[in-house]
């Protein structure tokens, strides 16, 4: 097989640094520290790129949740691990690589808000655009056309997250 590359390293490097002042900037006047949640598996590599571009107390939390079988949503999600910390009174990012069907962030979302936190916000490296999921990503990288992609953190199968760009199988 082989990958069509779509976004590649340095812009995806670039974009990280950007994204990464942007959150500073945007969170230097409420607070010194935020709670990012990274969504595993996918956004490992997302997450560990941006961390080191915010400049405030970035406190690590992560949870696994899945949902997809090859290309196809199963439009359950399943919760594999989930936080080890109580965001009541933080400021909590959740980290995503990309938003799809925005199934698994509205899921996310949703339980995060039960436990009261000050604020919750999205960043995602990747978005695609088909779909109205309503989400408000205050922090979003780049706006792609429906489909499938890998590298990254984002897998076909369990393969390609290792890849340093985004591209789609050819
Ligand atoms: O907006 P959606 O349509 O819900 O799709 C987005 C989600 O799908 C992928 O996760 P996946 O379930 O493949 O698990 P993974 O991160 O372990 O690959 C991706 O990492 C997002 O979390
Ligand atoms: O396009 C995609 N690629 C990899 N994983 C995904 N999960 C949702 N959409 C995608």
């Amino acid at each position: 097989m082989a990958i069509h590359v779509l976004i590649e390293e340095d812009k995806i490097q670039k974009k990280v640094r950007e994204i990464g002042k942007n959150i500073t900037d945007y969170y230097k006047d409420k607070t010194d520290e935020i709670i990012a949640v990274c969504v595993l598996k996918g956004s490992v590599n997302y997450f560990s790129d941006l961390v080191k571009n915010i400049d405030l107390d970035v406190i690590y939390n992560f949870i696994q949740v899945s949902s997809y079988s090859g290309e196809i949503t199963t439009g359950v999600v399943k919760v594999k691990s989930w936080l080890d910390e109580p965001l009541e009174n933080k400021h909590v990012l959740i980290v995503e690589d990309i938003i799809d069907t925005g199934n698994t962030l509205k899921y996310i979302i949703k339980y995060l808000q039960r436990q009261n936190p000050l604020s919750i916000e999205v960043t995602s490296i990747v978005v695609k655009k088909a779909h109205e999921h309503g989400i408000d990503v205050k922090f979003p990288g780049f706006s792609i056309e429906d489909k499938f992609v890998v590298g990254y953190g984002l897998d076909y199968e369990e393969k390609y997250r290792n890849l340093p760009y985004i591209g789609y199988i050819i």
